[in-house]
């Protein structure tokens, strides 16, 4: 009797055909077409292009923020352009670590209490557990001191931290940054950029980070440069 011929694991994000319109009718305005992208488990891919080409528009559309208006985006073969504004939430909880340019970080929680709560939400480990992994990530971008003070009484470029030891702390499959180390000095620039790698390599995670940053894109496996035409090595 004969085996079943293995099948080749899906990428872990599979984007098909892609575009993004804004607009109806005569106002309609294309931001991308036919954008094509494979990103494989601890793969690094750095997209560049022009201001306004729409790099943070594919971003959130990877992230299930925004819609689409032809094309699929695939995570681990699951078409999330199927999901509900609820499927879509529950997905993104557990499987998406995002950094964003603007920090999103609640001025009501201490700085612990941001990096917490994607654990909290998925209720994962015990609350010593969670504590430890939280006080883990917060030394890991030197804030291993900061944690009970609230973001108000932080740098820019410290709150640009936090928001990066949050979108790693539940270990996601897909890290999604825009523009991570803008706000950060060269030295610290450098080491989010290896906490970002770290956790791709070590969790094989797939990060797509979206840069006008050469140092950056320097650091990726491969380097794409998005046009209203589509996707192509930089
Ligand atoms: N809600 C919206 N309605 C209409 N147009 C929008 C909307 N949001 C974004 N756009 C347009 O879509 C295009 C892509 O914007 P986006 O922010 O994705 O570009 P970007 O490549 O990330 O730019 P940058 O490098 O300057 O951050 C821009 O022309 C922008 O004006």
């Amino acid at each position: 009797m004969s085996l079943p011929a293995a099948s080749t694991p899906p990428a872990n994000v599979q984007v098909v055909d892609l575009a993004k319109r804004y607009g109806t009718g005569a106002d309609a305005a294309t931001v991308f077409e036919q954008v094509n992208l494979e990103v494989a488990a601890g793969e690094f891919v750095a997209i560049v292009g022009d201001s306004g080409v729409g790099k943070s528009t594919l971003l959130n559309c990877l992230a299930g923020l925004d819609r689409w208006d032809q094309g699929q985006v695939l995570h681990q073969g699951q078409d999330i352009g199927r999901l509900d504004e609820a499927g879509l939430a529950v997905w993104r909880r557990a499987h998406v670590g995002f950094v964003f340019q603007a920090f999103h970080v609640l001025p009501h929680l201490s700085v612990a209490q941001n990096v917490a709560l994607p654990l909290m939400l998925l209720a994962r480990g015990t609350p010593a557990e969670q504590d430890a992994r939280v006080q883990a990530m917060l030394a890991a971008v030197g804030l291993g001191d900061r944690g009970q003070r609230l973001p108000q009484q932080l740098s820019g470029g410290q709150l640009q931290r936090v928001a990066i030891a949050r979108a790693l702390v539940h270990r996601p499959a897909l890290l999604l940054a825009d523009e991570p180390t803008g706000n950060l000095d060269p030295d610290t620039a450098a080491r989010t950029m290896d906490l970002l790698v770290a956790q791709t390599r070590e969790a094989g995670a797939s990060l797509v980070l979206v840069t006008h940053s050469p140092d950056a894109a320097a650091r990726a496996d491969r380097v794409l440069r998005l046009t209203a035409r589509g996707i192509a090595a930089a």
